[in-house]
């Protein structure tokens, strides 16, 4: 369903004029159903290529290649296909939950104008349907949520509130960019295995960017190793752990922090053990 094809980046230097090449000639693509994790050290361009499937690039970029969903070509396609791709077929869900919702509006209203703008769900449903959305992703209070602003939710709890939105709006690939990163060790299990458990559930696609090897290959199907702006190696969880093709692959997994000193994969909430 996602195909990308000799994906480069450059971004000029306003002040400078100078180009630097940010992402290298990637090419991945993505199955109906699939998660592939992007994995890699810190600037190694994870999040640039979400950026340029969202089509949200720096200004002063050069995209190359070829971004196919769906049968559209993405960096081909006018200004109003390009939106409507957007609205129905993706979601990000983005390190920072409160970035995501109007500071200044309820929860309520958030998931009211996520499911009426990209479904055309009529606002009186949607409003009936909003406390079903957050029950699904594991919330008991509904209606104290769905009253709240954003300000006055935990991380953890927003980025459900977030998650729920992403659903709601049915797309087919979600774009999760470290979704755990700035939420307490404790919380980032949990929502982990609600993203989880929701993108098997509704069949849907997934990048997943993170930092960490171990829960990348816990919930993805591969995982892409990203160095410097190029995809290094493309395999399975197991592949990347028995078989890295690249000294790099190899010292990132020696680089990763011992969580189970006693030799025992860390589980996640939902069961599914780590298998890196
Ligand atoms: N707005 C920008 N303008 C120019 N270059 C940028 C911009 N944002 C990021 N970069 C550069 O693009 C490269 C890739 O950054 P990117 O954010 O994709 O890395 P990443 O792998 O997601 O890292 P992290 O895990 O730290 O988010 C880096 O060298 C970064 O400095």
């Amino acid at each position: 369903m996602l195909n990308v094809e000799g994906l480069t980046l450059a971004v000029t230097d306003p002040d400078t004029g100078q180009e630097t090449e940010i992402l290298r000639g990637n090419s991945f693509s993505l199955g109906q159903g699939e998660a592939l994790g992007l994995v890699g050290e810190s600037g190694s361009g994870k999040s640039m290529t979400l950026k340029c499937i969202l089509g949200i690039e720096p200004p002063g970029s050069k995209v190359g290649g070829s971004i196919e969903l769906g049968g559209t070509d993405l960096l081909a396609a006018s200004g109003e296909q390009l939106r409507k791709v957007r609205a129905n077929e993706l979601a990000l869900i983005a390190q920072n939950p409160h970035g995501a919702l109007n500071p200044v509006l309820h929860v309520e209203r958030f998931l009211i104008e996520g499911m009426a703008d990209a479904r055309g769900i009529p606002k009186a449903e949607a409003k009936a349907r909003a406390a079903g959305l957050l029950r699904q992703v594991g919330i008991t209070d509904t209606e104290r949520v769905l009253r709240s602003y954003p300000h006055q939710l935990s991380g953890g709890l927003l980025q459900r509130v977030v998650i729920a939105g992403a659903i709601s709006g049915e797309p087919r690939l979600l774009l999760a960019d470290e979704p755990t990163t700035a939420l307490d060790v404790t919380t980032q299990a949990e929502v982990v295995a609600i993203l989880d458990e929701k993108r098997r559930e509704h069949g849907l696609s997934m990048i997943f960017v993170s930092h960490d090897l171990d829960l990348a290959a816990a919930i993805c199907d591969r995982l892409a190793v990203m160095k410097d702006g190029a995809i290094l190696e493309i395999g399975t969880p197991e592949e990347i752990r028995d078989r890295p093709k690249t000294d790099y692959t190899r010292a990132l997994m020696a680089a990763r922090p011992l969580l189970h000193p006693e030799g025992r994969a860390p589980v996640l909430p939902n069961g599914t053990e780590t298998d890196v």
